[in-house]
């Protein structure tokens, strides 16, 4: 049987650097960013519908979608938000369970799904345990800051379009305290892939 493993926490708490740690026990990993990028390149569905919704004034010179214009304007109104995510989250949704029932059927002991709003578009159905990587707001903030180069503002914006991590923290099976290093990290997840009987 595989364990799927539904691993989230909030914007720049550290999601993605505790991902790249299953590497080292051969987990692989769905990471719904990814995807997310893969669904609307254009030609597919979610890019017209995109492009219909929000204007042309979003797409870069070669036609592609420009993020961070887009970004500007859904992480500011709640309403744009939840506008783009009924596009971009059902394809999202179907690619990530595909490629989570591959995985279970090759019968690997462990698959990661790394869904930032698994919590909030209640998905936590599609996984068997739940993992919250946590960092305390003003080190998120400040991560956050530093590795987008971004105002506060912008940055206080994008946390605040997400539950807050402490909550997601207390709904969690387990969770990793990253406000450490990250070795320290390192030795929380391996602690917890022991209690799941994935390691030994
Ligand atoms: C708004 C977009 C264009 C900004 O792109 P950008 O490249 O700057 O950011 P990226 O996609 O790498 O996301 C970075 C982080 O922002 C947070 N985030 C992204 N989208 C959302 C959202 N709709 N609501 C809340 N937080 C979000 C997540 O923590 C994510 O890890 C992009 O995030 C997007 O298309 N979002 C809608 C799809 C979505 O919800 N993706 C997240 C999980 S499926
Ligand atoms: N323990 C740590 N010590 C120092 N820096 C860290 C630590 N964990 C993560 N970082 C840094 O903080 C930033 C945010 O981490 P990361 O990109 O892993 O977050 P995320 O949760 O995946 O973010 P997003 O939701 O945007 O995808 C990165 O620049 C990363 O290198």
């Amino acid at each position: 049987m595989t364990l799927v493993i539904g691993l989230t926490g909030s914007i720049a708490s550290g999601k993605s650097t505790v991902s790249l740690m299953f590497d080292d026990y051969d987990i692989p990993v769905i990471d719904a960013d990814k995807i997310s990028r893969e669904v609307v390149i254009p030609g597919e569905k979610a890019y017209h519908e995109i492009v219909t919704e929000f204007g042309e004034s979003i797409l870069r010179e070669d036609g592609s979608i420009d993020r961070k214009k887009l970004g500007s304007i859904v992480f500011k109104e709640e309403e744009k938000r939840k506008r783009l995510n009924n596009i971009v989250h059902p394809a999202v949704r179907k690619r990530m369970i595909e490629r989570r029932d591959h995985f279970c059927n090759q019968e690997v002991p462990a698959v990661v799904m790394d869904i930032p709003l698994l919590f909030e578009s209640e998905l936590t159905h599609l996984v068997d345990k739940t993992l919250v990587v946590y960092a305390d707001e003003n080190v998120q903030l400040e991560r956050l800051m530093k590795r987008d180069g971004s105002k506060q503002e912008e940055a206080i914006q994008r946390i605040n379009a997400q539950l807050p991590v402490k909550q997601k923290a207390e709904m969690a099976d387990e969770v990793i305290d990253n406000n450490g290093t990250k070795h320290e990290s390192y030795q929380q997840l391996n602690a917890i892939l022991r209690k799941w009987n994935v390691i030994s």
